[in-house]
Protein backbone atom coordinates (compact mmCIF):
# COMPACT_ATOMS: atom_id res chain seq x y z
CA UNK A 1 0.00 0.00 0.00
CA UNK A 2 1.26 3.83 -1.09
CA UNK A 3 1.35 6.25 1.28
CA UNK A 4 -1.76 8.48 0.35
CA UNK A 5 0.37 11.20 -0.89
CA UNK A 6 2.89 8.94 -2.65
CA UNK A 7 0.34 7.62 -4.99
CA UNK A 8 0.68 10.60 -8.07
CA UNK A 9 4.51 9.57 -7.55
CA UNK A 10 4.08 6.21 -7.84
CA UNK A 11 2.25 6.34 -10.94
CA UNK A 12 4.94 8.99 -12.30
CA UNK A 13 7.51 6.69 -11.06
CA UNK A 14 6.06 3.89 -13.10
CA UNK A 15 5.10 5.43 -16.01
CA UNK A 16 7.92 8.15 -16.79
CA UNK A 17 10.28 8.53 -13.85
CA UNK A 18 12.08 4.34 -13.38
CA UNK A 19 13.13 5.21 -17.17
CA UNK A 20 14.78 8.79 -16.71
CA UNK A 21 17.80 8.44 -18.64
CA UNK A 22 20.29 11.86 -17.13
CA UNK A 23 21.99 11.91 -20.13
CA UNK A 24 19.03 12.24 -22.50
CA UNK A 25 17.07 14.92 -20.78
CA UNK A 26 20.45 17.03 -21.06
CA UNK A 27 20.54 15.85 -24.21
CA UNK A 28 17.28 17.21 -24.62
CA UNK A 29 17.37 20.26 -22.80
CA UNK A 30 20.06 22.50 -23.18
CA UNK A 31 18.72 24.86 -19.99
CA UNK A 32 18.44 21.66 -17.52
CA UNK A 33 21.75 22.67 -15.10
CA UNK A 34 19.93 26.19 -15.11
CA UNK A 35 16.52 24.56 -14.31
CA UNK A 36 17.88 22.52 -11.65
CA UNK A 37 19.99 24.24 -9.42
CA UNK A 38 19.52 27.06 -7.24
CA UNK A 39 22.42 29.48 -6.64
CA UNK A 40 22.00 31.76 -3.84
CA UNK A 41 24.65 34.20 -1.73
CA UNK A 42 24.14 34.53 1.95
CA UNK A 43 25.26 37.50 3.59
CA UNK A 44 27.62 36.04 5.70
CA UNK A 45 27.72 32.28 4.39
CA UNK A 46 28.86 33.79 0.83
CA UNK A 47 28.08 31.62 -2.13
CA UNK A 48 26.00 28.37 -2.14
CA UNK A 49 25.60 26.45 -5.13
CA UNK A 50 23.26 23.30 -4.79
CA UNK A 51 23.67 21.19 -8.51
CA UNK A 52 20.78 18.51 -8.41
CA UNK A 53 20.17 18.57 -12.44
CA UNK A 54 22.36 15.17 -12.26
CA UNK A 55 19.21 13.49 -10.77
CA UNK A 56 16.73 11.04 -12.48
CA UNK A 57 14.59 13.61 -12.88
CA UNK A 58 12.34 16.17 -15.21
CA UNK A 59 10.05 19.00 -15.00
CA UNK A 60 7.20 16.80 -13.93
CA UNK A 61 8.96 15.05 -11.70
CA UNK A 62 9.99 18.15 -9.91
CA UNK A 63 6.17 19.30 -9.97
CA UNK A 64 4.90 16.24 -8.33
CA UNK A 65 7.81 15.86 -5.62
CA UNK A 66 7.23 19.64 -4.40
CA UNK A 67 3.70 19.03 -3.85
CA UNK A 68 4.64 16.65 -1.19
CA UNK A 69 5.49 20.25 0.69
CA UNK A 70 2.03 21.00 0.83
CA UNK A 71 0.09 17.56 0.69
CA UNK A 72 2.60 16.74 3.74
CA UNK A 73 2.06 20.12 5.32
CA UNK A 74 5.76 20.39 5.75
CA UNK A 75 6.07 24.20 5.98
CA UNK A 76 3.09 24.37 8.83
CA UNK A 77 5.55 21.62 10.77
CA UNK A 78 8.24 23.89 10.10
CA UNK A 79 6.55 26.99 11.75
CA UNK A 80 5.22 24.79 14.69
CA UNK A 81 9.40 24.00 15.59
CA UNK A 82 10.43 26.84 14.66
CA UNK A 83 7.80 28.68 17.33
CA UNK A 84 8.53 26.20 19.93
CA UNK A 85 5.80 23.95 19.68
CA UNK A 86 6.06 20.18 21.15
CA UNK A 87 6.66 18.55 18.02
CA UNK A 88 8.91 15.60 19.99
CA UNK A 89 5.51 14.02 20.57
CA UNK A 90 6.76 11.28 22.46
CA UNK A 91 8.86 12.94 24.91
CA UNK A 92 6.65 15.87 24.77
CA UNK A 93 9.14 18.50 24.07
CA UNK A 94 9.52 21.12 21.67
CA UNK A 95 12.57 20.57 19.31
CA UNK A 96 14.57 24.29 19.13
CA UNK A 97 18.22 23.64 18.01
CA UNK A 98 17.14 27.17 15.81
CA UNK A 99 16.75 28.97 19.02
CA UNK A 100 20.18 28.50 19.85
CA UNK A 101 21.28 29.79 16.88
CA UNK A 102 18.60 32.88 16.42
CA UNK A 103 20.60 36.24 16.02
CA UNK A 104 17.18 38.42 16.25
CA UNK A 105 17.73 41.01 19.05
CA UNK A 106 14.46 40.88 19.55
CA UNK A 107 13.61 37.58 18.86
CA UNK A 108 10.74 35.90 21.33
CA UNK A 109 10.29 32.32 21.45
CA UNK A 110 8.40 30.68 24.36
CA UNK A 111 8.64 27.50 26.00
CA UNK A 112 6.61 26.76 28.84
CA UNK A 113 5.84 30.40 29.89
CA UNK A 114 9.81 31.12 29.31
CA UNK A 115 11.31 33.06 26.43
CA UNK A 116 13.84 30.51 25.81
CA UNK A 117 15.70 33.21 23.85
CA UNK A 118 17.36 35.19 26.85
CA UNK A 119 18.51 31.61 28.15
CA UNK A 120 20.16 30.81 25.41
CA UNK A 121 22.07 34.06 25.28
CA UNK A 122 22.90 34.15 29.05
CA UNK A 123 24.77 30.72 28.45
CA UNK A 124 26.25 32.17 25.29
CA UNK A 125 27.44 35.07 27.75
CA UNK A 126 28.60 32.50 30.09
CA UNK A 127 30.56 30.72 27.54
CA UNK A 128 32.40 33.84 25.59
CA UNK A 129 33.54 34.73 29.58
CA UNK A 130 34.78 31.40 30.23
CA UNK A 131 36.76 30.89 26.96
CA UNK A 132 38.16 34.27 26.66
CA UNK A 133 39.52 33.56 30.21
CA UNK A 134 41.15 30.78 29.46
CA UNK A 135 42.30 31.52 25.62
CA UNK A 136 43.77 34.47 27.41
CA UNK A 137 45.63 32.45 30.37
CA UNK A 138 43.47 34.45 32.82
CA UNK A 139 42.02 30.91 34.00
CA UNK A 140 44.95 29.25 35.27
CA UNK A 141 45.33 25.39 36.69
CA UNK A 142 45.92 24.23 39.91
CA UNK A 143 49.72 24.99 39.71
CA UNK A 144 49.07 28.34 38.78
CA UNK A 145 49.83 28.04 34.84
CA UNK A 146 47.18 28.64 31.63
CA UNK A 147 45.13 25.91 30.40
CA UNK A 148 47.25 24.33 26.96
CA UNK A 149 45.03 21.40 26.17
CA UNK A 150 41.28 20.50 26.76
CA UNK A 151 39.78 16.94 26.60
CA UNK A 152 36.21 16.57 25.73
CA UNK A 153 34.88 13.61 27.51
CA UNK A 154 31.35 12.60 25.69
CA UNK A 155 29.68 10.54 23.29
CA UNK A 156 26.96 11.07 20.12
CA UNK A 157 25.51 14.47 20.36
CA UNK A 158 27.84 15.23 22.86
CA UNK A 159 31.07 13.74 20.66
CA UNK A 160 30.86 13.98 17.20
CA UNK A 161 29.35 17.70 16.48
CA UNK A 162 32.38 19.59 18.37
CA UNK A 163 34.48 17.13 16.75
CA UNK A 164 33.59 17.68 13.09
CA UNK A 165 33.94 21.49 13.70
CA UNK A 166 37.03 21.52 15.40
CA UNK A 167 38.09 19.40 12.21
CA UNK A 168 36.52 21.34 9.78
CA UNK A 169 37.42 24.76 10.99
CA UNK A 170 41.16 23.83 12.32
CA UNK A 171 42.21 26.82 10.47
CA UNK A 172 40.56 29.51 12.74
CA UNK A 173 42.22 27.53 15.55
CA UNK A 174 45.99 27.79 16.87
CA UNK A 175 47.41 24.53 18.25
CA UNK A 176 50.32 25.65 19.65
CA UNK A 177 48.07 27.60 21.78
CA UNK A 178 45.39 25.28 22.72
CA UNK A 179 44.71 21.59 21.57
CA UNK A 180 41.44 19.85 22.07
CA UNK A 181 41.18 16.19 22.39
CA UNK A 182 38.20 14.07 21.68
CA UNK A 183 37.30 10.81 24.17
CA UNK A 184 33.70 9.29 23.38
CA UNK A 185 34.66 5.46 23.82
CA UNK A 186 34.65 3.48 26.81
CA UNK A 187 37.14 1.32 25.37
CA UNK A 188 39.47 2.56 27.92
CA UNK A 189 41.92 3.04 25.25
CA UNK A 190 40.78 5.83 24.13
CA UNK A 191 41.57 7.59 27.72
CA UNK A 192 44.61 5.78 27.91
CA UNK A 193 45.88 7.09 24.46
CA UNK A 194 44.99 10.49 25.56
CA UNK A 195 46.62 10.38 29.16
CA UNK A 196 49.92 9.31 27.22
CA UNK A 197 49.18 13.35 25.61
CA UNK A 198 48.15 15.71 28.41
CA UNK A 199 49.77 17.58 30.92
CA UNK A 200 47.27 17.37 34.30
CA UNK A 201 48.51 20.36 35.12
CA UNK A 202 47.50 22.39 31.88
CA UNK A 203 44.53 20.12 30.99
CA UNK A 204 40.71 21.45 30.70
CA UNK A 205 38.55 18.23 31.32
CA UNK A 206 35.01 18.96 29.62
CA UNK A 207 32.52 16.70 30.71
CA UNK A 208 29.62 17.00 27.96
CA UNK A 209 26.45 15.07 28.48
CA UNK A 210 22.84 16.26 28.21
CA UNK A 211 21.61 13.52 30.47
CA UNK A 212 25.16 13.06 32.81
CA UNK A 213 24.06 9.38 33.20
CA UNK A 214 25.36 8.11 29.88
CA UNK A 215 27.38 5.53 31.11
CA UNK A 216 30.41 5.51 28.99
CA UNK A 217 30.71 9.48 29.48
CA UNK A 218 30.74 9.07 33.18
CA UNK A 219 32.60 5.63 33.74
CA UNK A 220 35.62 7.97 31.29
CA UNK A 221 35.15 11.30 33.14
CA UNK A 222 35.46 9.06 36.73
CA UNK A 223 38.61 7.31 35.09
CA UNK A 224 39.43 10.78 34.62
CA UNK A 225 39.14 12.92 37.81
CA UNK A 226 40.98 9.57 39.22
CA UNK A 227 44.30 10.23 36.85
CA UNK A 228 43.83 13.97 37.54
CA UNK A 229 43.97 13.70 40.94
CA UNK A 230 46.60 10.74 41.45
CA UNK A 231 48.67 13.27 40.16
CA UNK A 232 48.19 16.51 42.03
CA UNK A 233 51.16 17.01 44.72
CA UNK A 234 50.95 16.14 48.12
CA UNK A 235 48.70 18.70 50.03
CA UNK A 236 46.89 20.23 47.01
CA UNK A 237 43.67 21.28 47.64
CA UNK A 238 41.66 18.70 45.94
CA UNK A 239 38.65 20.58 45.55
CA UNK A 240 40.16 23.48 44.07
CA UNK A 241 41.59 21.71 41.69
CA UNK A 242 38.55 19.76 40.02
CA UNK A 243 37.36 23.21 40.22
CA UNK A 244 40.53 24.64 37.61
CA UNK A 245 40.15 21.25 35.75
CA UNK A 246 36.84 20.12 35.12
CA UNK A 247 33.51 21.33 33.77
CA UNK A 248 30.12 20.32 32.59
CA UNK A 249 27.60 21.04 29.69
CA UNK A 250 24.46 18.97 30.73
CA UNK A 251 21.02 19.58 31.44
CA UNK A 252 21.16 18.08 34.84
CA UNK A 253 22.48 19.91 37.29
CA UNK A 254 21.60 17.50 40.15
CA UNK A 255 24.18 14.90 38.84
CA UNK A 256 26.34 17.47 37.68
CA UNK A 257 26.65 18.29 41.55
CA UNK A 258 27.09 14.91 42.58
CA UNK A 259 30.00 14.16 40.17
CA UNK A 260 31.80 17.02 41.91
CA UNK A 261 31.75 19.93 39.42
CA UNK A 262 30.47 23.03 40.56
CA UNK A 263 27.56 24.59 39.37
CA UNK A 264 29.22 27.49 38.22
CA UNK A 265 31.69 25.24 36.31
CA UNK A 266 28.47 24.13 34.77
CA UNK A 267 26.89 25.17 31.00
CA UNK A 268 23.76 24.30 30.63
CA UNK A 269 21.22 23.45 27.85
CA UNK A 270 17.70 22.13 27.87
CA UNK A 271 15.19 19.30 27.17
CA UNK A 272 14.60 20.71 24.04
CA UNK A 273 17.91 20.56 22.21
CA UNK A 274 17.96 17.08 20.59
CA UNK A 275 21.80 15.53 21.41
CA UNK A 276 22.44 15.16 17.59
CA UNK A 277 21.27 18.38 17.12
CA UNK A 278 23.31 20.21 20.52
CA UNK A 279 26.87 21.91 18.72
CA UNK A 280 25.15 25.12 18.32
CA UNK A 281 24.17 24.56 22.52
CA UNK A 282 26.89 24.87 25.32
CA UNK A 283 27.89 21.11 23.96
CA UNK A 284 30.23 23.63 21.56
CA UNK A 285 32.00 25.03 24.38
CA UNK A 286 35.24 22.89 22.95
CA UNK A 287 35.06 24.19 20.07
CA UNK A 288 34.90 27.98 21.25
CA UNK A 289 37.48 27.20 23.14
CA UNK A 290 39.35 25.82 20.08
CA UNK A 291 38.68 28.77 17.65
CA UNK A 292 36.97 31.57 19.83
CA UNK A 293 34.20 32.52 20.48
CA UNK A 294 33.78 34.99 18.08
CA UNK A 295 34.00 32.03 15.36
CA UNK A 296 31.67 30.14 17.10
CA UNK A 297 29.17 32.76 17.30
CA UNK A 298 30.02 33.29 12.98
CA UNK A 299 29.24 29.45 12.98
CA UNK A 300 25.91 29.83 14.26
CA UNK A 301 25.08 32.97 12.53
CA UNK A 302 25.57 30.81 9.54
CA UNK A 303 23.50 28.19 10.53
CA UNK A 304 20.96 31.47 11.22
CA UNK A 305 21.09 32.42 7.70
CA UNK A 306 20.01 28.63 6.39
CA UNK A 307 16.99 28.99 8.86
CA UNK A 308 15.94 32.21 7.45
CA UNK A 309 16.46 30.57 3.85
CA UNK A 310 14.50 27.53 4.85
CA UNK A 311 11.76 29.46 6.07
CA UNK A 312 11.20 32.43 3.56
CA UNK A 313 12.54 30.54 -0.04
CA UNK A 314 9.99 29.59 -1.81
CA UNK A 315 10.07 25.39 -1.97
CA UNK A 316 11.24 25.12 -5.61
CA UNK A 317 13.92 27.03 -4.86
CA UNK A 318 14.55 25.56 -0.85
CA UNK A 319 17.59 24.33 -0.49
CA UNK A 320 16.50 21.71 2.31
CA UNK A 321 13.40 20.68 0.51
CA UNK A 322 14.68 20.03 -3.06
CA UNK A 323 17.65 17.57 -0.75
CA UNK A 324 14.88 16.30 1.15
CA UNK A 325 12.48 15.64 -1.79
CA UNK A 326 15.84 14.44 -3.90
CA UNK A 327 16.12 11.70 -1.08
CA UNK A 328 12.54 10.82 -0.90
CA UNK A 329 12.60 9.95 -4.68
CA UNK A 330 15.23 7.25 -4.61
CA UNK A 331 14.53 5.94 -1.14
CA UNK A 332 10.92 5.24 -1.70
CA UNK A 333 10.32 4.93 -5.27
CA UNK A 334 13.87 3.68 -6.50
CA UNK A 335 14.26 1.51 -3.44
CA UNK A 336 17.88 3.09 -3.09
CA UNK A 337 18.39 2.62 0.43
CA UNK A 338 21.92 4.57 1.58
CA UNK A 339 22.87 8.17 0.69
CA UNK A 340 26.87 8.83 0.48
CA UNK A 341 28.30 12.41 1.61
CA UNK A 342 31.19 12.74 0.06
CA UNK A 343 32.91 16.13 1.07
CA UNK A 344 35.98 16.96 -1.65
CA UNK A 345 38.04 18.99 1.71
CA UNK A 346 39.94 17.01 3.95
CA UNK A 347 39.01 19.46 6.62
CA UNK A 348 35.64 17.73 6.37
CA UNK A 349 36.48 13.97 7.19
CA UNK A 350 34.12 13.81 10.15
CA UNK A 351 30.82 15.61 8.27
CA UNK A 352 29.43 12.29 6.85
CA UNK A 353 29.84 10.71 10.11
CA UNK A 354 28.44 13.88 11.81
CA UNK A 355 25.31 13.06 9.75
CA UNK A 356 24.96 8.78 10.54
CA UNK A 357 24.13 10.36 13.90
CA UNK A 358 22.26 13.25 12.70
CA UNK A 359 20.26 11.47 9.68
CA UNK A 360 19.81 7.80 11.26
CA UNK A 361 19.07 8.72 14.51
CA UNK A 362 16.21 10.93 13.45
CA UNK A 363 15.08 8.76 10.63
CA UNK A 364 15.64 5.30 11.21
CA UNK A 365 12.20 4.47 12.35
CA UNK A 366 9.27 2.27 11.46
CA UNK A 367 6.74 3.94 13.51
CA UNK A 368 4.71 6.64 12.33
CA UNK A 369 2.74 9.73 14.67
CA UNK A 370 -0.29 7.70 14.77
CA UNK A 371 1.66 5.02 16.26
CA UNK A 372 1.47 2.48 13.38
CA UNK A 373 4.23 0.76 11.65
CA UNK A 374 4.88 2.03 8.68
CA UNK A 375 5.44 0.11 5.37
CA UNK A 376 7.32 2.11 3.12
CA UNK A 377 11.17 3.03 3.75
CA UNK A 378 12.26 5.81 5.91
CA UNK A 379 15.38 6.90 6.72
CA UNK A 380 18.71 6.48 4.62
CA UNK A 381 22.09 4.75 5.45
CA UNK A 382 24.25 7.13 5.48
CA UNK A 383 28.16 6.76 4.62
CA UNK A 384 31.27 8.81 2.94
CA UNK A 385 34.61 9.84 3.20
CA UNK A 386 36.38 12.54 1.51
CA UNK A 387 37.07 12.94 -1.77
CA UNK A 388 39.90 12.24 -3.47
CA UNK A 389 40.23 9.37 -0.63
CA UNK A 390 36.89 7.78 -1.22
CA UNK A 391 37.68 7.00 -5.26
CA UNK A 392 40.37 4.78 -4.30
CA UNK A 393 38.46 2.87 -1.65
CA UNK A 394 35.01 2.66 -2.78
CA UNK A 395 33.87 4.19 -6.05
CA UNK A 396 34.13 1.16 -7.66
CA UNK A 397 30.93 0.09 -6.49
CA UNK A 398 28.99 3.49 -7.05
CA UNK A 399 30.35 3.38 -10.64
CA UNK A 400 29.65 -0.25 -11.44
CA UNK A 401 28.24 -2.01 -8.66
CA UNK A 402 24.57 -3.03 -9.26
CA UNK A 403 23.30 -0.95 -6.28
CA UNK A 404 23.26 2.45 -6.88
CA UNK A 405 24.26 5.03 -4.47
CA UNK A 406 22.83 8.77 -4.23
CA UNK A 407 25.98 10.70 -3.82
CA UNK A 408 26.24 14.43 -2.33
CA UNK A 409 29.13 15.86 -3.58
CA UNK A 410 30.35 18.95 -1.49
CA UNK A 411 33.42 21.47 -2.34
CA UNK A 412 34.70 24.80 -1.96
CA UNK A 413 36.00 27.19 -4.12
CA UNK A 414 38.71 28.41 -2.62
CA UNK A 415 40.94 26.03 -0.80
CA UNK A 416 41.98 27.24 2.81
CA UNK A 417 45.59 25.98 1.79
CA UNK A 418 46.35 27.04 -1.90
CA UNK A 419 49.39 24.55 -2.45
CA UNK A 420 50.41 24.64 -5.88
CA UNK A 421 48.26 22.55 -8.20
CA UNK A 422 45.90 20.89 -5.29
CA UNK A 423 42.89 22.56 -5.13
CA UNK A 424 42.52 22.60 -9.39
CA UNK A 425 43.69 18.58 -9.08
CA UNK A 426 41.04 18.11 -6.23
CA UNK A 427 38.61 19.78 -8.09
CA UNK A 428 38.88 18.45 -11.38
CA UNK A 429 38.03 15.29 -9.97
CA UNK A 430 35.16 16.48 -7.85
CA UNK A 431 33.58 17.11 -11.28
CA UNK A 432 34.26 14.39 -13.26
CA UNK A 433 32.88 11.95 -10.98
CA UNK A 434 29.40 13.01 -10.83
CA UNK A 435 30.08 13.91 -14.99
CA UNK A 436 31.82 10.15 -14.87
CA UNK A 437 28.29 8.67 -12.78
CA UNK A 438 25.96 10.50 -15.10
CA UNK A 439 27.21 9.92 -18.60
CA UNK A 440 28.75 6.18 -17.68
CA UNK A 441 30.46 4.84 -20.62
CA UNK A 442 29.27 2.66 -23.88
CA UNK A 443 30.24 -0.55 -25.06
CA UNK A 444 31.12 1.21 -28.63
CA UNK A 445 33.60 4.23 -26.98
CA UNK A 446 35.12 1.63 -25.02
CA UNK A 447 35.71 -0.75 -27.96
CA UNK A 448 36.92 2.29 -30.06
CA UNK A 449 39.15 3.33 -27.44
CA UNK A 450 40.58 0.04 -26.89
CA UNK A 451 41.04 -0.40 -30.74
CA UNK A 452 43.22 2.95 -30.78
CA UNK A 453 45.30 1.79 -28.03
CA UNK A 454 45.96 -0.88 -30.16
CA UNK A 455 44.33 -3.55 -28.15
CA UNK A 456 43.46 -7.08 -30.35
CA UNK A 457 39.87 -7.71 -31.53
CA UNK A 458 40.20 -10.98 -29.24
CA UNK A 459 41.24 -9.09 -26.30
CA UNK A 460 38.53 -6.44 -26.86
CA UNK A 461 36.22 -9.05 -27.05
CA UNK A 462 36.85 -9.90 -23.58
CA UNK A 463 38.18 -7.39 -21.86
CA UNK A 464 35.13 -4.75 -22.83
CA UNK A 465 32.42 -5.77 -21.11
CA UNK A 466 34.19 -4.80 -17.60
CA UNK A 467 35.31 -1.15 -18.90
CA UNK A 468 31.56 -0.77 -19.39
CA UNK A 469 29.84 2.03 -17.18
CA UNK A 470 26.47 2.06 -17.19
CA UNK A 471 26.08 5.81 -15.89
CA UNK A 472 22.60 7.27 -15.20
CA UNK A 473 24.24 7.43 -11.41
CA UNK A 474 22.15 10.00 -9.75
CA UNK A 475 24.27 13.01 -7.40
CA UNK A 476 23.91 16.32 -6.11
CA UNK A 477 26.90 18.82 -6.10
CA UNK A 478 26.95 21.53 -3.01
CA UNK A 479 29.40 23.64 -3.94
CA UNK A 480 30.42 26.74 -1.34
CA UNK A 481 32.73 29.57 -1.40
CA UNK A 482 34.80 28.44 1.01
CA UNK A 483 34.71 26.68 4.21
CA UNK A 484 34.37 29.16 6.98
CA UNK A 485 32.73 29.13 10.20
CA UNK A 486 29.98 30.82 8.70
CA UNK A 487 29.81 28.58 5.69
CA UNK A 488 29.71 25.40 7.95
CA UNK A 489 27.10 26.70 10.13
CA UNK A 490 24.72 27.21 7.35
CA UNK A 491 25.56 23.97 5.63
CA UNK A 492 25.07 22.08 8.65
CA UNK A 493 21.55 23.67 8.90
CA UNK A 494 20.82 22.41 5.22
CA UNK A 495 21.31 18.74 6.09
CA UNK A 496 19.89 19.39 9.56
CA UNK A 497 16.23 20.89 7.87
CA UNK A 498 17.09 18.04 4.99
CA UNK A 499 16.05 15.66 7.86
CA UNK A 500 13.46 17.75 9.26
CA UNK A 501 11.65 17.79 5.85
CA UNK A 502 12.01 13.71 5.30
CA UNK A 503 10.85 12.81 9.03
CA UNK A 504 7.72 15.48 8.16
CA UNK A 505 7.36 13.18 4.88
CA UNK A 506 7.54 10.17 6.18
CA UNK A 507 4.87 10.83 8.84
CA UNK A 508 7.71 9.94 11.58
CA UNK A 509 8.90 11.26 14.84
CA UNK A 510 12.64 12.57 14.04
CA UNK A 511 13.70 13.92 17.57
CA UNK A 512 13.38 10.56 19.90
CA UNK A 513 15.43 7.65 20.28
CA UNK A 514 14.23 4.92 21.57
CA UNK A 515 16.01 2.71 19.22
CA UNK A 516 19.44 3.45 21.74
CA UNK A 517 17.92 2.22 24.52
CA UNK A 518 17.70 -1.74 24.40
CA UNK A 519 21.53 -2.06 24.25
CA UNK A 520 22.19 -0.22 26.49
CA UNK A 521 19.59 -1.98 28.77
CA UNK A 522 20.76 -5.74 28.43
CA UNK A 523 24.38 -4.33 28.21
CA UNK A 524 23.77 -3.38 32.27
CA UNK A 525 22.30 -6.74 32.91
CA UNK A 526 25.28 -8.32 31.25
CA UNK A 527 27.87 -6.28 32.73
CA UNK A 528 27.81 -8.56 36.23
CA UNK A 529 27.86 -11.52 34.52
CA UNK A 530 31.63 -10.67 33.36
CA UNK A 531 33.10 -10.34 36.49
CA UNK A 532 31.06 -13.30 38.69
CA UNK A 533 32.68 -16.51 39.39
CA UNK A 534 31.24 -19.52 36.53
CA UNK A 535 29.59 -20.13 33.66
CA UNK A 536 27.00 -17.95 32.19
CA UNK A 537 23.53 -19.52 30.72
CA UNK A 538 20.73 -16.80 31.41
CA UNK A 539 20.96 -15.83 27.32
CA UNK A 540 20.76 -17.53 24.31
CA UNK A 541 22.83 -20.42 23.51
CA UNK A 542 25.23 -17.99 21.20
CA UNK A 543 25.19 -15.24 23.55
CA UNK A 544 25.83 -17.75 26.26
CA UNK A 545 28.74 -18.97 24.27
CA UNK A 546 30.29 -15.63 23.79
CA UNK A 547 30.33 -14.56 27.48
CA UNK A 548 31.87 -17.81 28.09
CA UNK A 549 34.39 -18.09 25.97
CA UNK A 550 35.14 -14.58 27.19
CA UNK A 551 35.42 -15.87 31.04
CA UNK A 552 36.87 -18.55 30.02
CA UNK A 553 40.02 -16.94 28.12
CA UNK A 554 39.79 -13.35 29.77
CA UNK A 555 42.73 -12.81 32.88
CA UNK A 556 39.98 -10.41 34.24
O1 LIG B 1 24.69 13.69 25.84
P1 LIG B 1 24.29 12.40 26.49
O2 LIG B 1 23.05 12.53 27.32
O3 LIG B 1 25.45 11.79 27.22
O4 LIG B 1 23.88 11.38 25.30
C1 LIG B 1 24.88 11.02 24.39
C2 LIG B 1 24.24 10.34 23.20
O5 LIG B 1 23.56 9.14 23.60
C3 LIG B 1 22.45 8.93 22.74
O6 LIG B 1 22.62 7.70 22.14
C4 LIG B 1 21.15 8.96 23.52
O7 LIG B 1 21.29 8.04 24.58
C5 LIG B 1 22.47 10.06 21.73
O8 LIG B 1 21.21 10.45 21.31
C6 LIG B 1 23.18 11.14 22.49
O9 LIG B 1 23.71 12.14 21.65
Amino acid sequence: MVKEQFKELDQHYQQVGKNINIKEEFKNNANRFKEFSVETKFEKSGLFLLDYSKNRINKQTMGLLLNLIDSCKVEQFRNDMFQGKKINFTEDRAVLHTALRNRDPNAVIMVDGENVVKQVRNVLLKMRSFTDRVRSGTWKGYSGKKITDVVNIGIGGSDLGPVMVCNALKPYANDKELRVHFVSNIDGTHMAETFKVVNPETTLFIVASKTFTTQETITNALTARQWFLSNLPKGTDEKLAIAQHFVALSTNEREVTKFGILVENMFEFWDWVGGRYSVWSAIGLPVALYIGMDRFEEFLAGAYEMDTHFLLAPKHQNLPMIMALMGVWYNNFFGFETNAILPYDQYMNRFPAYFQQGDMESNGKYINREGQSVDYSTGPIIWGEPGTNGQHAFYQLIHQGRKVIPCDFIAPVESQNPLGSHHPILLSNFFAQTEALMMGKTREQVEAELKKDGVSAERIAEIAPHKVFQGNRPTNSIMIQKLTPHSLGALVALYEHKIFVQGIIWNINSFDQWGVELGKQLAKSILPELTTPGQVSTHDSSTNGLINFFKTHSKL
